[in-house]
């Protein structure tokens, strides 16, 4: 004789409403829910903080609206390690590798802002550049001239920027040393500098992969134990057909995409505030669709942007409540959704091992 498990009538309710608030199936959802007496506690698998009390909000005015009585809702959240084929870096719950087929489309900009976006959302962040032929993120992070410390001669402490820990080829090696790098001596120091840095504990780390899908970025996408990948292109023909070998590429080596941004989307006078679509339109639209992969969001061609990066002040960290400060934090709740839906959980843990330096995400 078979037993149906009785599921809890709150339990029940909050699930159908948490599914519907976030355009899922309850199923979905129902494993995040549980109910202690007349409390009700929501762990999320994705970074939102942001929405938290939006959520709890929307629960308790539903909840108002039916017969069942419920003292109080908390709503946190908690990031699973994603299952990987290789092994795991040391303290790394998932590893974010942002790619672009063409150069020049926007994936260093997008990579740093979306770091900060999802760390805003209240996930531990750190980003590795591995754009070991023009690195270009201590630029972006406004610390050019530091360099990680080591302690014993084999470990590296990751400098820290606006509360984020990051790692670059362009704080050890100078850029006209590493640009004569044959491709493999370019993943391997990739490679080296993924193991001997001491990353505290992150939720996310994010690689700034170098533009194109050759040898290079398959042998990277391939060593690497890449959870998943974001693909950055611009509106244009040109670039969307390299962002389709991007795609192609990951599914060959079997990483997932969460979806793709489309970066300098159009171009808003700052007068009229007319929307012009200079690099054409709905290309990343289509692209995903074709794939059946989400677009994740758009960011407009944009002064602020471009000012933003070259001045190594991150618009997402210095001008937080701007427009686009919010279309990134979209895109980052957007893509931490579309992995934990997307990516099963590993079975263990046992590669989280506690920080290794003090670090206080900002
Ligand atoms: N949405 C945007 N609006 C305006 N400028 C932008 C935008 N996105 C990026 N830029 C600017 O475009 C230039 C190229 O950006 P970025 O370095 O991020 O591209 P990339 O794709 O990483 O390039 P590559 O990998 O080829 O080095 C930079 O000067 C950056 O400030």
């Amino acid at each position: 004789m078979f037993f149906r498990r009785k599921t809890h009538p709150v339990q029940d309710f909050i699930s159908r409403v948490l599914a519907d608030y976030f355009s899922l199936e309850k199923e979905d959802v129902a494993s995040w829910v549980s109910v202690d007496g007349a409390s009700v506690s929501i762990v999320l698998p994705f970074a939102c903080k942001t929405q938290h009390e939006q959520i709890n909000a929307y629960l308790l005015q539903q909840l108002a609206q039916s017969s069942l009585s419920v003292d109080e809702i908390t709503v946190t959240g908690q990031i699973h390690t994603g299952q990987t084929k290789q092994p795991p870096v040391k303290n790394i719950k998932n590893v974010i590798a942002i790619a672009s087929g063409k150069g020049g489309v926007g994936k260093s900009t997008t990579a740093v802002n979306l770091a900060y976006a999802l760390q805003q959302e209240g996930a531990r962040v750190g980003i590795l550049d591995a754009d070991i032929y023009g690195p270009s993120i201590p630029i972006m992070l406004g610390n050019e001239d530091a360099s990680p410390r080591s302690a014993d001669n084999k470990h590296m402490e990751p400098p820290e920027a606006w509360g984020l820990v990051a790692n670059s080829i362009g704080y050890l090696v100078p850029a006209e040393d590493a640009a004569v790098w044959r491709g493999p001596m370019a993943s391997r120091a990739l490679k080296q500098i993924l193991d001997e840095t001491l990353w505290p504990m992150l939720d996310y780390l994010i690689i700034d992969l170098p533009p194109g899908t050759g040898d290079i970025q398959l042998t990277m996408a391939q060593q690497i134990p890449v959870t998943a990948s974001i693909i950055v292109t611009t509106p244009q023909d040109l670039a969307l057909a390299d962002a389709q070998k991007g795609i192609a590429m990951f599914n060959k080596v079997n990483v997932p995409v969460l979806g793709l941004v489309e970066n300098m989307s159009f171009y808003q006078c700052v007068k009229c505030g007319h929307k012009d679509p200079i690099f054409s339109e709905f290309g990343a639209e289509s692209l995903a669709d074709k794939y059946g992969l989400p677009l994740l969001g758009a960011l407009p061609l944009n002064t602020q942007i471009r000012e933003h990066a070259d001045a190594g002040t991150p618009l997402v960290v210095t001008q937080p409540d701007s427009e686009l400060a919010v279309t990134y934090r979209e895109i980052a709740r957007a893509a931490s959704m579309s992995l934990a839906l997307t990516v099963p959980p590993a079975q263990d843990d046992s590669h989280i091992k506690g920080d290794p330096i003090s670090f206080k995400p900002g």
